[in-house]
């Protein structure tokens, strides 16, 4: 597990508000829900799918250069959460989000704001590796080539090798980037899918059970790399395993019925619970 949970949670504004209210919810956030360095600062959200619930007042920041799991029971809301840092729920039209989620200090809850861009700045890899059917090059290029990114085909070279080595994959790849990305295997399709990502410059990388399609080796080299790519972006993560949330996040958040539960390091989360219903997951008693 990683060491550095001590730099965050500096301060003390753990959230006490009783929830109970409109929709009977009982639940309290237990723990730290600010980050001494916020790259994302997110209070009061709410998501409804028509008359369903999914997302329950859930404040919470996101700290630059960390990794934060989001855990929980199936069906708790934790894709639905990420998925509101950079309105992808837009694409869902029974999807409501309301409160405030701000990316550096700019609220991307905005109607003024362009999707594209911030889609850019926080970038997101998916369940199953979903490469363009095109040439590994072209998976690449066509980001930073709408952006704008790049003046010449150089240039152009120079991102798709330095976005294929961040992901680690350059080696792999390199004498035939016009093969398609479909020709990859599952775990290199992945992390094309991330060198993707990297290469229209994010702050933030969301990544929703990256993993949950890959074998235990392609899941090791993706975890690896998660744990490197902390240094230079801030990634919040979405898992159904319990050991990768320990082995990939310096913090964890706790998801149950829509209500962020608690959240705090993940060494605290995984060896000192202090709400009974993070307990009962931790320990196995449900989900
Ligand atoms: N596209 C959608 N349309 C309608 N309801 C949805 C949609 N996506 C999620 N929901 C509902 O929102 C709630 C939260 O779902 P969500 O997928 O966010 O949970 P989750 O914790 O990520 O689940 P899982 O671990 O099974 O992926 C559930 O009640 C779910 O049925």
């Amino acid at each position: 597990m990683n060491a550095s949970a001590e730099a965050i949670a500096a301060k003390p504004s753990t959230v006490t508000a009783d929830k109970l209210g409109q929709d009977q919810s009982t639940a309290t956030t237990v723990g730290e829900i600010t980050s001494a360095n916020p790259r994302m600062r997110c209070r009061e959200v709410n998501v409804w799918y028509d008359d369903n619930h999914a997302i329950k007042d859930v404040s919470l920041d996101i700290g630059q250069n960390e990794v934060i799991s989001m855990i929980g029971p199936s069906g708790c809301g934790k894709s639905t959460f990420l998925r509101c840092l950079n309105r992808m729920n837009d694409t869902i039209s029974t999807a409501r989000v309301e409160g405030s989620i701000q990316l550096d200090d700019q609220e991307i809850q905005d109607k003024s704001i362009d999707v594209v861009p911030l889609r850019a700045r926080v970038g997101m890899v998916f369940q199953k590796p979903n490469p363009f059917p095109k040439s590994i090059y072209e998976n690449i290029a066509y980001g930073p080539r709408i952006h704008g990114l790049t003046n010449s085909r150089a240039e152009l070279d120079e991102l798709v090798e330095t976005s294929l080595q961040r992901a680690g994959l350059w080696k792999e790849v390199k004498d035939r980037l016009d093969a398609s990305g479909t020709s990859l295997s599952g775990g290199q399709q992945q992390r094309l899918c991330i060198a993707r990502t990297l290469s229209v410059s994010p702050e933030v990388i969301l990544m929703d059970e990256p993993c949950s399609a890959l074998d235990p080796i392609a899941t090791a080299i993706i975890e690896e790399l998660i744990d490197e790519l902390r240094a230079q972006y801030t990634i919040a993560i979405v898992t159904h395993s319990m050991q990768q949330a320990a082995r990939v996040s310096q913090r964890t958040a706790y998801f149950h019925l829509g209500d962020l539960v608690e959240v705090g390091t993940t060494d605290d989360i995984f060896n000192q619970p202090q709400h009974k219903l993070t307990e009962d997951y931790i320990t196995g008693r449900f989900g």
